[in-house]
């Protein structure tokens, strides 16, 4: 059967901008089509496949006992893990589906067929769509390798080795990005035996040193094996297990995550058709205000070939809705101070320059830097037993202004949120190390590590 109708606003994919977007605007009384391939997906990459089902499972694992046994713990962790994703994807679709103006079409694929006209195939229906905007938001998908066996069946990406069964004793894993290290540590607390296959020259390549050896030294201390130089050339089933052959030796596993990168989602849109422009890295091409090459098409989250986070995926929203609904002003030439976190077991956080990005620039500064083992001031890691880390500032010489952090400790996650709005606001260095913060709290760190003597 095929239909047809015509709306405002026509969202492409249910990701975070896509969705925070739809809820406002058809709010806002706008009419909104929003449009998402698969039942599984409703809210997209984030709470379904991504960072809430994998810090629920980071969490199960640092929480498991010694001797809790590893496969028959995992199964209950992925069962909670189940249930919290189940709920979450159902509030999700209540939250869209509580407002009146805004239409879900679930389960079918859109494309284009002309500049914003899209046909959405489901089955043997067909939806056309005609719409006076459209926002992008496919999100973006697994890169694999191109070695034989790399489409075996105890290969996996980071979407099936969340409900790999059976346990994996031994898991190896191809990469070293943020997906890698988050398995990495998280499947080596559950008890499996983890081998990380960098094919670099060390982990964190972007890091400094110290920051890359904080957490080459917390993996190891978990037993996680880390080879480098390790470039994966074959994927063999064995008696054994899986034999993954590498330029520095044969690795045998019992299952494999390849986690090498994800590449924007834009198979089978028929831009070409849209007239949008698609780059080198297969991203839509935007400028700061996310307009695409065709009038009346935006591109949001990872789609685009920003940050693959969230927060910035929610931050695209804002920056497509003010053109809709506002000023038109905000753009993403605003963003100041972006920071991120892998969650590690501790995690890391990251903002602004490492100390080798502020020498390369030519900035005059002071490093301030302390082994979290040895803060006597901050006694929070201490009280939770996982004192591994570094906590690292990089301080202009000039101004006192926060340049940089990294900070591989508990809590990371929360005190790289406050480095950053110090640096968006121009505290200095020295008012954070007089700050009054609670205790016990990972921020006393501040009170202690920016006293340290400024290296320069
Ligand atoms: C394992 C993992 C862990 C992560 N952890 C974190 C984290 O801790 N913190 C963080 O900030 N980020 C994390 N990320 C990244 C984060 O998940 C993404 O950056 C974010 O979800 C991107 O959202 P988005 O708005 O681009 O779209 P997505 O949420 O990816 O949504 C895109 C949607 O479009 C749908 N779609 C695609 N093509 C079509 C089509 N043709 N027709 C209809 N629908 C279509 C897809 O099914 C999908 O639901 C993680 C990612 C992964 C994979
Ligand atoms: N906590 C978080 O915020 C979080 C967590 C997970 C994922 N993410 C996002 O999801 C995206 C995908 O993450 P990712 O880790 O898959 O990708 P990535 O692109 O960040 O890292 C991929 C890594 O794989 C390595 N690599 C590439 N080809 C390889 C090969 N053939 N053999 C061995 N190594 C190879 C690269 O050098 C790189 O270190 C990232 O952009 C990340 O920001 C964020």
């Amino acid at each position: 059967m095929t239909e047809s109708l015509h709306t405002e606003i026509l969202v492409i994919g249910w990701g975070k901008a896509g969705k925070t977007l739809a809820g406002v605007m058809g709010r806002a009384g706008r009419s909104v089509t929003l449009v998402e391939q698969s039942t599984d997906m409703v809210g997209g990459t984030c709470i379904n496949i991504g960072c809430v089902p994998t810090k629920a499972l980071v969490h199960q694992a640092d929480v498991r006992r010694e001797d809790d046994d590893p496969a028959a713990y995992f199964r209950g962790a992925v069962q909670s893990r189940d249930i919290l994703i189940d709920k979450l994807n159902a509030a999700n679709r209540e939250m869209l589906e509580s407002v009146d103006q805004v239409r879900l079409v679930v389960g079918g694929r859109a494309e284009f067929t002309g500049p914003k006209q899209v046909r959405v195939t489901g089955g043997s229906d067909e939806l056309d769509i005609t719409a006076d905007a459209v926002v992008l938001n496919t999100g973006a998908v697994p890169r694999t390798i191109d070695v034989p066996g790399a489409d075996g069946p105890r290969v996996h990406d980071s979407t099936s080795i969340q409900h790999v069964d059976p346990f994996p004793a031994r898991l190896a894993i191809v990469g070293a990005g943020p997906v890698a290290l988050e398995f990495a540590s998280m499947f080596a607390q559950f008890g499996s035996d983890v081998t990380l296959l960098e094919h670099g020259a060390r982990i964190l390549r972007i890091e400094d040193e110290d920051v890359a050896e904080s957490v080459r030294q917390a993996l190891g201390d978990q037993g996680v094996r880390i080879l480098t130089q390790a470039q994966t050339t074959a994927i063999e089933d064995a008696a054994d297990g899986v034999r993954l052959r590498t330029g520095v030796g044969d690795v045998t596993a019992d299952a494999v995550l390849v986690a090498v990168g994800r590449l924007p989602a834009t198979e089978g849109l028929g831009l070409g058709t849209a007239g949008v422009e698609v780059g080198q890295r297969g991203e839509v091409v935007v400028d700061d205000l996310l307009r695409t090459s065709a009038e009346g098409v935006w591109a949001v989250g990872d789609v685009n070939g920003g940050p693959q986070q969230t927060y910035v995926s929610l931050d695209d929203h804002r920056i497509v809705t003010s053109q809709l609904n506002g000023s038109g002003r905000r753009s993403r030439a605003d963003r100041i101070a972006v920071p991120t976190t892998i969650f590690l077991t501790p995690p890391l956080g990251r903002v602004g320059l490492s100390e080798h990005e502020a020498r390369e620039a030519g900035k005059a500064f002071h490093v301030h830097v302390k082994a979290v083992g040895e803060i006597a001031a901050m006694p929070r890691p201490r009280t939770l037993g996982e004192t591994h880390g570094l906590i690292k500032f990089v301080v202009d010489a000039d101004t006192d202004e926060i340049l940089g952090a990294a900070l591989h400790t508990v809590d990371a996650q929360e005190l790289v949120n406050l480095v950053a709005l110090a640096m968006r606001t121009g505290t200095t260095a020295a008012q954070l190390r007089d700050g009054i913060w609670t205790h016990p709290s990972t921020t006393e760190a501040l009170n202690e590590v920016l006293v340290t003597p400024g290296v320069s």
